[in-house]
């Protein structure tokens, strides 16, 4: 029925927001109105790191958090249903991961949003240090510094962090009813051209993707340098020269360190894609031009302007 990703600093209270979210939303589903109105039993769920065993120390480096995030990442692929609201209480830090969740909800056609728990690096590491004095779970503190330095900020501007609602600490309550809303009005994404059936080969999506990817970034930059003052290029891939792709730019020189780094988050997050996609659900599609469609979006929600 919806996914909610709740995001934010380490020690920022989304369990508090999250438990929260649950008991309103609980007491939203149990009203007679909307149980009639469905005929059909709800159930609300959080995973989180406790619940999926991810230990604090496992942020520690990338060699333990790559596979904890992975796991988080399968229960949430295998408890998302029409008739559960899912509630991914983690870090959710990193925003391609909250993408590759979007694209699992879009493929699940359930509606998403995201809830950001706002609290001040000062705040979390006084709340972190109070948890070890407890001697509850607590991050180290180097830890702790790493994970609000690599801190992505969610954005309601762009398709996978929305609809945003940000929710400050200080502030007791929740925007329960307006969460609501959105996940049981709100538009449900059909699945895109990269979550759509179609069989492909992984090797060959991989290669497509790594192809792909590398041609429209060299052509960005000699587009770029063709035409400096125009804010929207037409890329021909060599591959495929009927496939017109229109870009969208910011009024300024983009670099190619820039493009790569957005090229290099792309494919690690759809690789995982493509092997999740042909492992557990049939395979996807990959072909090239459902690939530069892709790329194309993702280039110009992340290019700052
Ligand atoms: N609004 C708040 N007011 C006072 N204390 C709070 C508030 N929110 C959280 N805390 C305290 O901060 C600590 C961390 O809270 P919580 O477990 O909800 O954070 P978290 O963001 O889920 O942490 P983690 O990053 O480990 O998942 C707890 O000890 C909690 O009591």
């Amino acid at each position: 029925m919806a996914l909610i990703t709740i995001s934010g600093y380490p020690s920022s209270g989304k369990t508090h927001r999250a438990l929260q979210l649950k008991t309103f939303l609980e007491s939203k589903l149990s009203e007679p109105d909307y149980i009639s109105a469905g005929g059909r039993k709800f159930k609300v769920v959080i995973v989180s790191d406790d619940s999926v065993g991810i230990k604090k120390q496992d942020y520690d480096n990338a060699r333990t958090e790559k596979p904890a995030r992975q796991t988080l990442f399968t229960t949430l692929q295998r408890l998302m249903a029409p008739d559960t609201l899912l509630i991914i209480d983690s870090l959710n830090y990193i925003k391609g991961f909250r993408y590759q969740m979007y694209c699992a909800a879009r493929e699940m056609k359930v509606r998403v949003s995201t809830v950001y728990v706002v609290a001040t690096a000062e705040k979390c590491r006084e709340w972190n240090k109070e948890r070890r004095e407890k001697t509850e779970k607590s991050y180290s503190d180097e830890t702790f510094e790493n994970l609000l330095m690599r801190y992505e900020e969610p954005s309601s501007m762009v398709r996978w962090d929305s609809p945003l609602f940000t929710v400050p600490w200080i502030d007791e309550d929740i925007p329960g009813e307006d969460i609501w809303k959105a996940i049981t009005e709100g538009v449900i994404k059909p699945p895109n051209a990269g979550t759509q059936a179609v069989a492909k080969a992984p090797t060959d999506a991989l290669r497509t993707l790594e192809t792909i990817t590398t041609s429209m970034v060299s052509s960005i930059m000699s587009e770029q340098s063709l035409s400096s003052s125009s804010s929207s290029i037409t890329i021909y891939l060599p591959s495929a020269p009927d496939v017109k792709v229109h870009l969208k730019l910011p009024p300024r020189n983009i670099t190619l360190s820039e493009l790569q780094r957005i090229k290099r988050q792309f494919v690690t997050v759809h690789k995982k894609a493509i092997t999740l996609g042909t492992t557990e659900k049939g395979a996807v599609d990959w072909s090239e031009e459902s690939v530069a469609r892709k790329f194309k979006d993702y280039v110009e929600e992340n290019l700052k302007p």
